[in-house]
């Protein structure tokens, strides 16, 4: 059982380098369940690296990620993968949905792969799409990006994550379902108990996050400027 006061993600003295760039130096971050934060950043500061860090699809050179209590530093290919799958939802800035199943399919599969075998399984993905907005839909091609996007959320909180990863989730949206899917997004933490961390350019889109931060110098410094 988890302890309530267990970060779902705490990530202290990260030093990562790509070549010779040094891309994080000292980054520390911490999310509890119930809390969002999100990280903007100029192009090429390393949001998505950050996030593939978090994910344990790239390997720190320095400094410890630990999801729900797990230091991702210790663990082989199958135990990462079970840390994600049983941890981690992931909502991406396309969607990836498959485009020819439902939004039903797109959501089960994610638990199935998981290896969620609950018989309960398709009433509880029924009642998360409804809850989410999601109209019903042989294809999830024929629905608006913001539909797709909540098929998406849907999608990335079936397993029941400690941890909500948002990789520019608004970004191919128009303004009004940008905010609709963002108001949405972070009103997640409170109902679903999760921590929530998004990354993106959009300052309007950040604002919502109990915390903000910009990629500067290496590390996360508070508020939505980067460091001079
Ligand atoms: N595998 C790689 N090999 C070499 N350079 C890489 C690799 N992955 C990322 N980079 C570089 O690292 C930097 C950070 O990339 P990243 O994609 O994390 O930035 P980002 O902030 O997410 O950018 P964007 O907002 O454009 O998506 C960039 O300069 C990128 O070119």
């Amino acid at each position: 059982m988890s302890a309530p006061s267990r970060p779902a993600l705490a990530i202290a003295a990260l030093r990562y380098t790509i070549g010779d760039r040094v891309l994080f130096d000292g980054l520390e971050l911490e999310l509890a369940v119930g809390e969002s934060a999100a990280i903007l950043g100029p192009s090429g500061s390393g949001k998505s690296t950050l996030l593939s860090l978090i994910l344990g699809m790239a390997r720190p050179d320095e400094g410890t990620i630990a999801i729900d209590g797990t230091d991702l530093a210790g663990l082989g290919t199958a135990a990462l993968a079970k840390v994600r799958a049983g941890s981690v939802g992931m909502v991406f800035q396309f969607g990836e949905l498959l485009p020819e199943l439902g939004p039903e399919d797109n959501v089960a599969l994610a638990a199935m792969l998981a290896g969620d075998d609950d018989p309960g399984l398709p009433d509880r993905v029924a009642e998360l799409l409804r809850r989410l907005g999601v109209p019903q839909s042989p294809r999830v091609e024929t629905l608006s990006g913001g539909e797709r996007q909540r098929v998406a959320v849907a999608r990335a909180l079936v397993n029941g994550p400690r941890l909500l990863l948002a990789d520019e989730p608004t970004g191919a949206l128009d303004e009004t379902n940008r905010d609709n899917v963002a108001d949405l997004l972070f009103a997640l933490p409170a109902e679903q108990d999760c921590a929530l961390l998004v990354v993106t350019h959009d300052r309007a889109v950040a604002a919502r996050a109990d915390r903000v931060y910009t990629i500067t110098g290496g590390g996360l410094r508070a508020g939505t400027e980067a460091q001079r």
